[in-house]
């Protein structure tokens, strides 16, 4: 566990209540409609907010009875909704600035540090320039520069990519997912897509209290699941690379015992996470030996949800994972679906790109 906190704070009719700890390594996703209370609980994290309570990292108090550590002595890397940077200095002097806190907070910056957050975010062309005429793009980048480069044991990120088009989107979805291999990452974000390619916890907040935690798929197929609803409700499956079939361009990918075959350009690298969403899940009582369908998983149904408009949700346990599927209550009810009901989920390959 690295940060641990149980804190409180009103603003005008606003009031937050949080108790939960974060793990020690990977981006948890602290999401939550709008006015939740995500901005105000992160910038209490980083010192900025006055709060009530305690907030503990690896062991060190930084809120309690004796006092708040102030915000420039907690080793965060924070970038906020709005980039602020120094507008008196330029790109370089901006990130410089960074590096320097790191320096006198007692902590060495590798030597090719600098380097590698230029190349990660493709920042070299920008160095000379000043700040006021940074996109709203280009500032994001380096205000995530500046939070990598003040060597961080902890990150604190606010929507840090509501500035940024799709294909940048996803560069930086990769840097802070490999920068989440080493330090923690809380990362709000009230996008979908977001808490599927990157989270790998989720804090769900609402009314400014925590109405789940844990692990992404544990919140996202959860009972209070915050999208069973949604029409975008989807799971995260933990799979192993096994083989790329070239003829066919699928690559193979174990989840358990069983395979599942997805639309690659190429073999691929990392271990993959396969997004799942509920209305690409169809299911059968018996595995189809004729249907097109490639993927045709073997799951015990471990709960049906009614939703609006004669839809319902039903949570499958395969392969000691989560899965959801979306159907028709008609479907339901003519095969009988009921926790405990064996059953055959089929995932097309198609809806797996
Ligand atoms: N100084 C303040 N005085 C009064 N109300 C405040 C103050 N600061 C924040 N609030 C209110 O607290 C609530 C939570 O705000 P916060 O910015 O933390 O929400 P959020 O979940 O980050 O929202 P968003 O996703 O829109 O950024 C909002 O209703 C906001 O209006």
């Amino acid at each position: 566990m690295s940060l641990s906190l149980d804190i409180a704070l009103r603003r005008g009719a606003f009031a937050l209540s949080v108790q939960g700890t974060l793990p020690e390594r990977g981006v948890t996703i602290l999401f939550g409609e709008s006015g939740a209370g995500k901005s105000s609980l992160l910038r209490a994290v980083a010192g900025l907010e006055p709060c009530q309570g305690r907030i503990e990292f690896d062991g060190e108090r930084w809120q309690g009875r004796a006092g708040m550590l102030p915000a420039h002595r907690r080793p965060v890397g924070l970038m906020l909704q709005k980039p602020t940077l120094f507008p008196h200095l330029d790109v370089t002097g901006n990130l410089r600035y960074a590096a320097r806190r790191a320096t006198m907070s007692g902590q060495r910056l590798p030597a090719q540090r600098w380097e590698e957050v230029l190349e990660l975010l493709s920042l070299a062309p920008l160095l000379p320039r000043r700040v006021q005429g940074l996109s709203g793009g280009e500032a994001s980048r380096v205000a995530l520069g500046r939070a990598l480069l003040s060597a961080p044991r902890l990150l604190l990120l606010d929507e840090p990519l509501a500035a940024l088009d799709q294909a940048r989107r996803q560069a930086l979805m990769e840097v802070i997912g490999r920068v989440a291999k080493t330090i923690p990452v809380l990362y709000v974000s009230h996008h979908l897509d977001e808490v599927l390619t990157l989270g790998e916890h989720l804090w769900w907040l609402r009314d400014g209290a925590l109405a789940a935690q844990g692990e992404v798929n544990d919140v996202l197929a959860g009972p209070g699941s915050p999208l069973a609803e949604h029409r975008d409700a989807a799971v995260v499956l933990r799979t192993r690379h096994l083989r790329y079939e070239q003829d066919h361009h699928l690559l193979v990918l174990a989840l358990g015992a069983c395979e599942v075959r997805v639309p690659a350009s190429g073999p691929g690298g990392d271990t993959p996470r396969l997004r799942v969403a509920a209305r690409d899940v169809s299911l059968t009582l018996s595995p189809a030996s004729d249907s097109s369908v490639l993927n045709i998983l073997p799951a015990v149904v471990d709960d049906v949800r009614s939703l609006p408009q004669g839809q319902c949700l039903v949570r499958l346990r395969c392969e000691q994972q989560w899965l959801l599927a979306r159907l028709s209550s008609y479907s339901r009810d003519r095969l009988r679906l009921a926790p405990g009901s064996r059953v055959h989920a089929q995932i097309k390959a198609a809806a797996l790109v």
